[in-house]
């Protein structure tokens, strides 16, 4: 029998066995993330689900971490799969909208929202395995690197104008911020040089470098690339298919989301409290460096942000890619 429970936030289902649904709902109703757990195999999943491209919202920010806590909350899971609904984009990164004409008590709890997901994810007790099949611009790219593992789609898939002429989908992952003409803060391009390194990062920073999947590997930015051509039925492999949310069924047979769940897998059966310890060797330094400098972080961007001369870009920025995606 399935019992579904429902609070403000967060619907559970729960289903069949050990198998646990929820679904994190918006205020207009819609579900912005949708989180399925396997409490057999240890395994979570975590589907970024805002379309038209899991830009991140105060309230995209807080549905994330809101299930990444119920699934840590669960002492039979170790691992999480965080992946997106859109099999063109993984995240575009901040919400442009919470940033143009921002509301003065809105904008602060925006960016709060962004720090926490920051602490929340790069210091989860679980391992978190980024199915990167789409674009990771900006913040899309610095939600991937807060996770543990990274794999990202080689491109392959489909294509678009058909016949010989066929277009190749090429994603791309970078912290690109210059490229808007702003910076990324301080402890998310210090996140880059953790990744990549001091010398590649400073380049890549300063050059606002979007990287195609075979760069993000060479240079570390993620640590394996998959084709996305779905395989015969035959290799549908146990498990993955019951663990993907509803909307993503067809992921099934997707070799990039079937590496993951054999990543995923692999951490859930190293001993926790070894693989927590060794996070913390690596991550609590800078998750304290994060805190202590939070509320300056804070008044720093709102107070960029709120530029005359920095709100009549954004403005600029939202009407071109408006434009753009009109045109199309
Ligand atoms: C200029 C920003 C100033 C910020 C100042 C603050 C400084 C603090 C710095 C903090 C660090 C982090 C910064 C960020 O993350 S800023 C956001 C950066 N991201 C982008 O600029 C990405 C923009 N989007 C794209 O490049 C493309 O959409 C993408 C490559 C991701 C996908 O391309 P595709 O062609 O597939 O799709 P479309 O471009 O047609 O877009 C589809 C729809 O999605 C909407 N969209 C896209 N990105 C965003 C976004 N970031 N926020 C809100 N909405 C977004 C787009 O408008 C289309 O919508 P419609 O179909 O409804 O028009």
């Amino acid at each position: 029998m399935n019992t579904v429970i429902r609070s403000q936030l967060l619907r559970f289902s729960v289903g069949r066995g050990q198998q646990f649904r929820f679904s994190t709902a918006a205020a207009n109703g819609n579900d912005l993330v949708i989180g399925t757990v396997d409490e057999t195999l240890g395994i979570a999943m975590l589907t970024m689900n805002r379309p038209p491209a899991n830009s991140l919202s105060l309230e995209m920010n807080e549905a994330i971490c809101t299930s990444l806590k119920t699934m840590e909350s669960n002492p039979k899971i170790q691992s999480v799969i965080l992946s997106s609904s859109n099999p063109k984009i993984f995240s575009a990164g901040l919400d442009v909208s919470e940033l143009v004409s921002p509301h003065p008590d809105r904008l602060p709890k925006f960016w709060n929202s962004l720090q926490q997901l920051y602490l929340d994810l790069y210091g989860s007790r679980l391992a978190v395995v980024a199915a990167i099949q789409g674009h990771a611009p900006a913040a899309g790219c610095f939600l991937a690197m807060a996770c543990d593992y990274r794999i990202m789609s080689s491109g392959d898939i489909g294509g678009e104008g058909g016949g010989d002429m066929k277009k190749r989908f090429v994603p791309t992952i970078g912290l690109n911020e210059t490229q808007l003409g702003i910076a990324a803060p301080p402890w998310m391009g210090q996140l880059l040089v953790r990744t990549i390194g001091f010398r590649q990062a400073e380049l890549a920073l300063a050059m606002g470098t979007l990287f195609p999947p075979d760069r993000a590997l060479s240079i570390g930015l993620v640590d394996a690339i998959e084709s996305e051509q779905h395989g015969a039925e035959s290799t549908i492999i146990e498990g993955l298919s019951e663990l993907l949310p509803s909307i993503s069924k067809d992921q099934a047979s997707n070799p990039l989301m079937q590496k993951a769940f054999k990543q995923a897998t692999t951490f859930a059966k190293i001993p926790p409290h070894a693989r927590v310890a060794s996070k913390l060797v690596t991550r609590q330094s800078h998750i304290h460096d994060m805190i202590a400098t939070r509320d300056e972080d804070t008044a720093h961007f709102c107070g960029f942000v709120t530029q005359e001369a920095v709100q009549k870009n954004l403005i600029a920025y939202v009407e071109a890619m408006k434009s753009k995606s009109k045109k199309k």
